[in-house]
């Protein structure tokens, strides 16, 4: 079981994981860039596994939550949305959230690309998923996502400011439904995409089940008075 760390031994560890997690998305964004040769690439390649190898002297399983963590509040760093340590979130930044309604920005890398010079349409998705989670939870709301119905309206395009505000729609027992949409930060009335999701919260014994051998259960997605 991974030891949960708190105050400044925390803070310290949260710097070096964010460090690393911006070394390695510039390195993603590099290798899924480069025209560079193939001994240039055979290289790399070797340069990554020793660093991997680098890495792994000291690994958690795969249902251990991180040291960094907060898995009460739901920081998850390296989530692959938002988190700080993670070489493959774009990152979303969230500027503000509470009561139900969430604003975030984000600038969608090369290594999520779909269509040339446009995000992935599962990019686009999993960004509305995240936020639309996310106001829920700033409302004291947990649960699963059930359903996720995106409207793609617009293209959302590489390396441009975007934002993404998601809101409560509704509360019955443990469903509740949030909207939300993305527009680019300097044209805020065009909607290039809309995301509307219905999640669930678990009950106890369903997510003494579902999360089965994590180490430390996520409140995050039970159900909430
Ligand atoms: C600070 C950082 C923060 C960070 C916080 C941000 C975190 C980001 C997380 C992103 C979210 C995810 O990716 S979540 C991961 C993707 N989702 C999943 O893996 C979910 C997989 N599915 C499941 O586990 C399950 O199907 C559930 C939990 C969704 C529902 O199971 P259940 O709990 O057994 O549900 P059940 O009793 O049958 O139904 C409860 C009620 O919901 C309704 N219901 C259930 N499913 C549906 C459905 N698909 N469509 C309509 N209605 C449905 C039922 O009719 C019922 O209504 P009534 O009879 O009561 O009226």
């Amino acid at each position: 079981m991974a030891e949960l760390l708190t105050g400044e031994a925390r803070e310290q560890r949260r710097a070096a994981v964010a460090d690393l997690g911006a070394a390695l998305r510039e390195l993603v964004d590099a290798a899924v860039r480069t025209e560079v040769g193939a001994p240039g690439l055979a290289a790399a390649a070797a340069a990554a596994r020793d660093l991997a190898a680098q890495l792994r002297a000291g690994q958690r399983g795969l249902l251990e939550v991180a040291s960094v963590d907060d898995p009460v509040a739901g920081e998850r760093w390296y989530s692959p949305v938002y988190g700080p340590g993670s070489p493959v979130a774009p990152p979303l930044l969230v500027d503000s959230e509470g009561g139900g309604r969430v604003t975030a920005r984000v600038t969608v890398p090369k290594a999520l690309e779909g269509p040339p010079g446009l995000a992935h349409g599962g990019t686009i998705a999993t960004l509305l998923d995240h936020v639309l989670a996310r106001a829920l939870r700033s409302a004291g709301r947990g649960g699963l996502t059930a359903t996720l119905t995106v409207t793609y309206r617009r293209p959302v395009r590489l390396g441009v400011e975007h934002v993404l505000h998601a809101e409560v729609a509704t509360t019955e027992g443990r469903r509740s439904t949030a909207r939300a949409r993305i527009v680019t930060a300097d044209d805020p009335d065009t909607v290039l995409a809309e995301g509307e999701g219905l999640f669930v919260a678990l009950r106890p014994e369903a997510a003494a089940h579902t999360f089965a051998g994590v180490d430390h259960a996520p409140e995050a997605w039970t159900a909430r008075p």
